[in-house]
């Protein structure tokens, strides 16, 4: 059993809770999408998130104020905040969300590891704008049910891909937001030629690319911006950060000028 499997297993016992849970929905100021957010920006756009642990590296900043950092990513220039929401394995919640949500007027990535509309339909409430689709996790038809869904709330969705094979899945829906994560959900590992290799294959010129996990240096945001992402999604590198806005300024790069190669 991998570790996703576990994940996945947990997940459908949570999603049995939910249903039985009532919705409370708010009504939040509107945002600005994602998608205006980082079209046409001239240095690499950061989505930036609240992660206090991970299966893979444990503890990472457990004591952090999802608010206080949150806050801190906004100053510096981030495009979104992604917020892990998923308990059991990364110690997030919705409450994060939701408490992220009354601090920034920026969009929010709902981080989990979504497998039911319910879930959806709980992040929507919670105040996120985004939510995280994972290839690897759901069957075509379930991919495709959730992207519709989330869609017509909408909701934008971060289509995450590992492989060519999850690559043409996502293709099928003509995603606008596609996440090239370097990190095995499997086996953990992390390989920054994975973006290198899916990117060329991705043809659709207005295809917003993020690459997403293990971005720790200047070089590695211009090898990813060279492979074509415009945008990158930085976890622990600034959760470690004393230096929050220094980070930034590390990683935001300026991008190639598009059709200059
Ligand atoms: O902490 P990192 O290596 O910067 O990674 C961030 C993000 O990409 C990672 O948290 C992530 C990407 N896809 C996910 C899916 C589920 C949980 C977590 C993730």
């Amino acid at each position: 059993m991998t570790f996703l499997d576990k994940i996945l297993t947990e997940k459908a016992k949570e999603v049995a809770k939910l249903k039985t849970k009532t919705i409370e929905q708010k009504n939040y100021s509107p945002v600005s999408t994602f998608k205006s957010r980082v079209k046409g920006a001239a240095h690499m756009n950061i989505i930036a998130e609240i992660k206090r642990s991970s299966p893979s590296k444990g503890a990472i900043h457990m004591t952090v104020d999802p608010v206080k950092q949150a806050k801190q990513y906004e100053q510096a220039g981030a495009a979104a905040i992604s917020v892990l929401t998923d308990e059991p394995f990364f110690n997030g919640s919705m409450d994060d969300l939701r408490a992220v949500r009354e601090a920034v007027a920026i969009p929010i990535l709902c981080k989990d590891f979504i497998i039911d509309p319910v879930q959806i339909d709980h992040a929507k409430a919670a105040g996120a704008n985004i939510i995280l689709l994972i290839v690897a996790a759901l069957s075509k038809e379930q991919f495709t049910e959730l992207y519709n869904y989330a869609t017509n709330l909408d909701l934008e969705v971060l289509c995450e891909v590992h492989n060519e094979e999850e690559l043409k899945s996502a293709l099928e829906v003509d995603p606008e937001i596609i996440g090239i994560n370097n990190r095995n959900l499997k086996t953990f590992e992390v390989d920054l030629g994975t973006t290198d290799k899916l990117a060329s294959i991705i043809t659709k010129q207005d295809a917003i690319l993020i690459s997403e996990s293990g971005m720790k240096t200047k070089e590695d945001v211009i090898r990813a911006a060279d492979a074509g992402a415009n945008v990158i999604l930085v976890g622990e590198t600034l959760m470690r950060s004393d230096n929050v806005n220094e980070t930034f300024k590390q990683l935001q790069i300026p991008l190639p000028v598009k059709g200059a190669k």
